[in-house]
């Protein structure tokens, strides 16, 4: 079944890369997303936020996560070096500004995964940003995607759970939503989206 596409953003008429945030709630599939993404495209620039979570089995340093401790994350907040940062459910996770930066400036695409605390930081200080929301295709298949990924402690889950509720109440405050239906049909549909934002061209393929 194809993705579904609530409403679309205007194509701007300026040709520069703008970033692409993909937000939605806790197991609705973003990592998902994120690694079909970089396994058909690898040529899109996907952002490693730092997080002071612990990996889960198979998360790699530098390739899903930066994972420092504390102190570390302090120190890139005192130092300036995140574009944004949020606290969430028990962790700390933001984006190195940085390297976001110099792949606008040399004019790729950039593709954030960040919650909506993030995805609101970002609108307010680069209102060109283009905001994309990841939707479940309903309530009760979101508690089965978070439950049956089984990483989670219980009371993990229902701090995700309660966080989602809000993260769904706010689908408005962004430009599209795209529904999480079929992953390869939402990867599709988001690279055509960075593209079309960008002034170069949607794929179909
Ligand atoms: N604000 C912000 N949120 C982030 C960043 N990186 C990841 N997140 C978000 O943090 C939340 C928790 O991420 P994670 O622990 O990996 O769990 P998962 O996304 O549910 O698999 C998700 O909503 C991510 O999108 C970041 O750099 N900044
Ligand atoms: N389109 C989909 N259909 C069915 N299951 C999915 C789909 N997308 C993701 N999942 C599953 O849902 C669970 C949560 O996905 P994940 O990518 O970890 O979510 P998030 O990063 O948003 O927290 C995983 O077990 C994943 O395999």
């Amino acid at each position: 079944m194809a993705a579904t596409s609530r409403g679309t953003s205007p194509v701007p008429p300026d040709v520069r890369p703008r970033l692409t945030v993909l937000s939605g709630p806790s197991g609705v599939g973003k990592s998902t997303v994120v690694a079909h993404m970089r396994k058909v495209h690898p040529e899109v620039w996907l952002s490693v936020s730092a997080t002071t979570r612990k990996p889960r089995p198979g998360e790699r340093n530098g390739v899903h996560y930066f994972f420092v401790d504390d102190e570390e994350f302090d120190k890139l907040i005192a130092n300036g070096e995140l574009l944004e940062w949020a606290e969430f459910a028990g962790n700390r996770y933001g984006t190195p500004r940085r390297a976001v930066l110099d792949r606008l400036e040399a004019g790729e695409p950039v593709l954030l995964e960040i919650d909506l605390q993030g995805a609101r930081l970002v609108r307010q200080s680069m209102p060109e940003a283009q905001l994309v929301f990841l939707a479940p295709p309903g309530w009760d298949e979101l508690v089965r995607r978070l439950t049956g990924r089984g990483t989670e402690a219980p009371d993990v889950i229902e701090r995700r759970l309660a966080a989602a509720k809000v993260e769904l109440a706010a689908e408005a405050e962004f430009d599209t939503t795209l529904v999480n239906t079929s992953v390869e049909d939402v990867a599709r549909e988001l690279l055509t989206l960075m593209l079309q934002a960008s002034g170069l061209r949607g794929t179909d393929d």
